[in-house]
């Protein structure tokens, strides 16, 4: 891949009990909805998801983010950090114009990324941490809990709520949830389609900390990455790998069943009347703003 290196200075003067430190900005040519920078002096990679208004997840972000995770592991970085560029969203999970009246290869190609994307965060071998600055719904969801640590702004909610929109989270979305919260809360919220409160969250061990600002959330998650400093990243990589093996497997070996059981159920007339519904529902209240 050709990837470009520019120097960038960040004064860092304005965070307390920090030290003047660079980022290299690695990107790209093609890079549109995303930010990637190392920090030489951590060694930390941080992906800022960058598509307006929402960060919705479409074909060419999930591209881009399994970009940004390849770089970050090719250039060995200590770890990688995910965070979003708006105020208000990390991101509101899978762009529904992907899966609303879809042209046939494109929502294959699409899911077949996601699918992709999931498997490579999933199962990084570098640590990961997702600093939550904003709504997390279902696809934002999958992107945190697919981390190893997640810390989050206060007055959000996170979760998956699939079930609201007539659509179901299949399996793997579930499976990755149900390694932070405890079986019965998990059944209960995703046959819901609660989206939990910030606080909620953090009660469930959905979220590991709240903090307050931007700034405070990476640097938890600088100090979550850095508290592998004296661990082997070999072992290391491996022993998470015995913990995520099961489900990236799974996924692996029914890639194609999953991709067809997905076209099927998106297909079906009264899911495509329920999510034109709920975009529609979108729209007037975006409308109403
Ligand atoms: C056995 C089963 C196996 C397989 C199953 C198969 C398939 C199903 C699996 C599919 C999985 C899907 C997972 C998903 O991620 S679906 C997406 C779910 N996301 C949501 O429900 C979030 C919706 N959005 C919101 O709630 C709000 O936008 C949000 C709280 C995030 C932000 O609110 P804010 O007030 O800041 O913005 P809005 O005014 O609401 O929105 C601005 C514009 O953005 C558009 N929008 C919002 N979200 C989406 C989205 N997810 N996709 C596309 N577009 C989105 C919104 O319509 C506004 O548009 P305009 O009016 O400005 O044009």
């Amino acid at each position: 891949m050709n990837i470009i290196r520019t120097v960038r200075s960040v004064a860092f003067s304005s965070i307390p009990n920090r030290t003047l430190s660079t980022t290299r900005s690695l990107s790209t040519p093609s890079a549109q909805y995303t930010a990637f920078e190392v920090n030489d002096k951590t060694g930390i990679a941080t992906l800022t998801l960058n598509r307006p208004p929402v960060n919705s997840l479409n074909l060419e972000l999930l591209t881009e983010m399994r970009n940004c995770l390849k770089d970050a592991e090719t250039n060995k970085c200590k770890g990688l950090i995910i965070t979003s560029s708006s105020n208000s969203v990390f991101t509101a999970g899978l762009d529904l114009l992907e899966m609303y009246q879809p042209q046939d290869e494109r929502v294959k190609s699409f899911w077949t990324a996601l699918q992709s994307m999931w498997m490579e965060l999933y199962g990084s071998k570098i640590p990961t941490a997702a600093a939550i600055n904003g709504h997390a719904p279902a696809g934002g969801c999958l992107i945190a809990t697919a981390c190893e640590y997640r810390v989050m702004l206060p007055n959000f909610t996170i979760g998956l709520n699939e079930t609201l929109i007539g659509i179901v989270a299949p399996k793997w979305f579930v499976s990755a949830f149900l390694n932070v919260v405890p079986r019965r809360v998990a059944e209960q919220a995703i046959t819901q389609g609660k989206l939990f409160t910030t606080a909620e969250a953090h009660n469930v061990g959905l979220v590991d900390d709240v903090v307050n600002t931007k700034e405070e959330a990476i640097a938890k998650c600088e100090q979550f990455i850095g508290s592998f400093k004296n661990v082997n990243p070999y072992a290391r990589a491996l022993t998470k790998q015995q913990f995520r093996i099961k489900e990236l497997q799974e996924l692996e070996q029914q890639r194609e069943k999953d991709l067809q059981i997905f076209l099927g159920l998106i297909m079906q007339p009264s899911v495509q009347k329920a999510m034109g519904i709920y975009l529609e529902g979108l729209k007037k209240k975006s409308k109403k703003q």
